[in-house]
């Protein structure tokens, strides 16, 4: 089996959670309160930018070139993103700024850019997974059973619904099976072990919105 069939058995109670998770619910059922969609907007925000800050800082740091390229696109990729909730989707769903860095979104950007700038740039590489293929698999989970042809939050889920969305997903995994084929046991468990940090994070990301996690309440 390849590192990243192995890795996503690891996280499958992670995703069940994820899925099951009221942010979530809400989101595929246009249920979700305004505000809350409000507050993840504006915390990944900040996070779109740190993620690729870390991005560009794996392809300085990626030891084959295809990969270094393939990097600095999806940090491209990132911004790009980021602009288009700056540009467009703060004005559709009514927010004004982001606000600030809030305690999760805190931890998660802190952790993606330590592990950029000081771990094994495979061990980064494992880190910045999740964020593509979590996203792949609720997007694709949202569409596949969605309720409600008027839900307020179609065109966001749209972002991540699709095959241009999928083509760069396999290429990050593809890049994470080749790299861990020359890693030893003990670097694959450390890839494993940030691949785990980040998808508890993804969980943490969305439940922290949807309970309005702030320094203080
Ligand atoms: C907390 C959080 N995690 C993951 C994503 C998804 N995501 C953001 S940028 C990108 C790839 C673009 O190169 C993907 C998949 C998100 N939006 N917010």
């Amino acid at each position: 089996m390849n590192w990243t069939d192995k890795t996503w058995e690891e996280i499958k109670p992670i995703y069940q959670k994820i899925i099951e998770m009221p942010f979530i619910k809400e989101l595929k059922n246009g249920t979700l309160p305004l505000q809350k969609f409000q507050f993840y907007m504006g915390q990944d925000s900040f996070y779109l930018e740190n993620f690729a800050r870390s991005l560009a800082l794996i392809s300085a740091r990626a030891q084959n070139i295809d990969h270094a390229l393939q990097f600095i696109r999806f940090a491209e990729g990132a911004i790009v993103v980021e602009k288009a909730l700056h540009d467009s989707y703060f004005q559709e769903y009514g927010l004004d700024n982001r606000g600030n860095i809030e305690p999760t979104t805190h931890h998660y950007i802190s952790f993606l850019k330590s592990t950029a700038a000081l771990d094994q740039v495979e061990i980064a590489m494992a880190a910045v997974l999740p964020c593509f293929w979590i996203y792949q698999e609720v997007g694709n989970y949202i569409y596949n059973n969605k309720v409600d042809k008027n839900n307020p939050y179609q065109n966001w889920i749209n972002t991540y619904a699709g095959d241009e969305f999928e083509e760069l997903v396999t290429k990050a995994k593809n890049i994470c099976n080749l790299v861990a084929e020359n890693c030893t046991q003990a670097q694959q468990q450390k890839m494993t072990q940030a691949f785990v940090t980040a998808s508890h994070l993804e969980f943490m990301f969305w439940d922290s919105a949807y309970n309005f996690n702030r320094w203080s309440n």
